[in-house]
This record gives C-alpha cells, structure tokens and sequence, in this order.
C-alpha cells in the first residue's frame, strides 16, 4: 500500500499471506472511520479475536453500534470521550475497557490506536488485545500488597489511601468521618502466658469481631503488632463513640480461646475537622488511645 493512501483497507485486494497472517493474531486490528455527524464504522477489521466478539464483520462494516453496545456501563462514555479527544487533538489513543464477548464473558480489552484526517472524517488505524488474564493478575497482586498476612485485613499502606480518598471528601463536601485507633491491652501478657500462636489467634479473632460490628464502607485495617484503625465515613464522633463502646465491652465478654474475659481493648477516637490531613487525624486518635491507656485501659477515650 503507498504511504499516502488513507483510505480504508478493506476495500483493497490483499495477497493470501497477508490474509492468513491478520486472521492469525491474537486480537483484532483494524481501521474505525467516524463521519463528521459522529456516525462510526469498521472499513477494515481482521484478527481471531473476531470469532470471541461474535459479531459478523460486514454488520461492523457497516456501523460500530452492535459493538458499541457490548461495552460496559463505564466503558461507553469512557472509549467515546477517549475518541472525542482523538479526533479533536489528532493524538494516539491509548485506553482499556470492558467488553462483552460473544460466551457472554466480561473482558478487559486494551485498544491502542492512531487517528489520521481524513476527507470524510476520520480515520484510526488500531489493534485491541484482551489483557483479562493481566488485569487478574493485576488485581491479585494489588490485594496481595493491601492486605495485612495474618488477619486478612486491609494494612497500613490501603489505610493511607482510603483515609487520603475520605479526607479530602470531607474537607470539600463537610461530610462526617470518624477514625478508631484501637490497641490490645497487655499484649505482652497474653504472648508471654499463652504463647505466640494463641496470640496471633487472638489477632485474627479481634479482627472478625471488628468487621462484625462495621457496617461494609467502613475499612478496619492492621497496622502492625496488636495495634488496629477503624475508618468509618459519613459518621460522626458520637455514633462512632457509641459503636467503639459497643466493641470494647464485646471484646471484654469474648472468649478468644483461652476463657472470656481475658482480653480488653483500649480506643482512641477522633473526628474529621475541616483542614485536617491524615497526620493530624491519625495524631489526635492516637493522642485519645494513650489517654485511655493511662486512664485504665478497656475503655473508649474521644476528649483530645
Ligand atoms: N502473637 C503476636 N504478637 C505480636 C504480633 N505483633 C506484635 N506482637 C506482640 O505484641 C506485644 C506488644 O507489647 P507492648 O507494645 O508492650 O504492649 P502491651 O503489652 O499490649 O501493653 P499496652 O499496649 O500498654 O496495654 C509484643 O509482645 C509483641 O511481640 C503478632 O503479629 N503476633
């Protein structure tokens, strides 16, 4: 093909080698031409990934629209504005989205493509690969890196960033955010007497008791040792104070496996003021956990 021919492929002879060889890769190219009125269609596609969309290749030669319909709710308006942004700067796209496919299967496709003007619009030059296996992986080892080892919980890290995601909500919309920093009280004791394993049971049963007692949005998260953080969004320090109550006298009653009441919990509680960052947040609970530590401990402290 010259180089300045940018006209639509499909619409020229190929030679056998070059048909086997695109109906061959594992994923789709194509060219997608969109008329000024923002009518789109496929002059050009080829690739196996054709057979799993399950759409016949002369109905998408003839308009996007049954393809455009298989995207994902956010997909959609994700790839049009992707395209919009194209056609307008003549710039590369470069996006991902969720397809449905024709077994009825959700997949992560990857498209990459490059526009080019033409006299009836424009025209993209692009490939689509499905990276689903990728993006499972992905999210694995994205779990993987937010979750605490021995409890399942969120971990420090994944507490940073919901708190960071929470804190700026309720500094632009003044929405009530609620921080518990909880600690076993004598930890030390119930290792020395017990031994590790049954305190490490005891790690795991707290957390249980702690999800238990949270309603889904709010992130209970290990920070390390026998230390723990409640975030509870839309709710303010008085039905935190209630809840946290409600966990310090369940955790007093429980029986971790060594008879009930063994085990106390100390809770230092503050709540989101308009300016605040994630340091004077964290400060203040933590100064309200200490106060109750050197107050008696087993019980719930919010005063700071
Ligand atoms: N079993 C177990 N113990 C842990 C883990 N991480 C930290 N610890 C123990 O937790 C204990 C914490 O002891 P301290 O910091 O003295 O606190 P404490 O004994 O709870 O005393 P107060 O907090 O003042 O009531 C130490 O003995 C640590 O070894 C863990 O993952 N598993």
């Amino acid at each position: 093909m010259p180089s300045n021919d940018l006209g639509p492929v499909g619409e020229k002879p190929q030679p056998d080698w070059i048909l086997e060889l695109t109906e061959q890769l594992p994923g789709v190219i194509f060219q997608l031409h969109r008329a000024p009125d923002g009518r789109m269609y496929f002059p050009y596609l080829a690739g196996s990934g054709i057979q799993k969309l399950g759409i016949d290749r002369l109905d998408l030669a003839q308009s996007a629209l049954p393809a455009l319909e298989r995207l994902s709710e956010d997909g959609y308006p994700r790839l049009m504005a992707a395209i919009e942004r194209s056609a307008r700067c003549q710039s590369p796209i470069t996006t991902k989205f969720q397809l449905r496919l024709a077994d009825d299967r959700m997949s992560w496709i990857a498209l990459r493509a490059q526009p080019r003007k033409i006299d009836t619009g424009t025209l993209w030059y692009g490939m689509m690969i499905d990276i689903s296996e990728q993006m499972a992986e992905e999210q694995r080892l994205r779990r993987l890196s937010d979750t605490d080892d021995l409890t399942g919980l969120a971990n420090r890290r994944k507490l940073m960033q919901r708190l960071d995601e929470e804190i700026s909500l309720s500094n632009r919309h003044a929405f009530p955010l609620s921080l518990m920093m909880l600690d076993i009280d004598h930890f030390k004791t119930i290792n020395d007497t017990w031994g590790h394993l049954q305190g490490d049971q005891v790690l795991k049963d707290l957390a249980t008791l702690c999800q238990e007692i949270l309603r889904e949005e709010d992130l209970v998260a290990r920070l390390g040792g026998e230390e723990f953080a409640l975030l509870l969004p839309l709710t303010p320090e008085l039905h935190c104070r209630k809840l946290a109550e409600r966990l310090r006298e369940r955790v007093a009653i429980h029986d971790f496996g060594i008879g009930p009441k063994r085990i106390t919990v100390s809770i230092g509680i503050a709540e989101h003021r308009i300016g605040d960052s994630q340091e004077t947040l964290i400060h203040r609970a933590d100064e309200n956990l200490y106060a109750a530590k050197h107050s008696g401990r087993n019980q719930v402290m919010v005063g700071v």
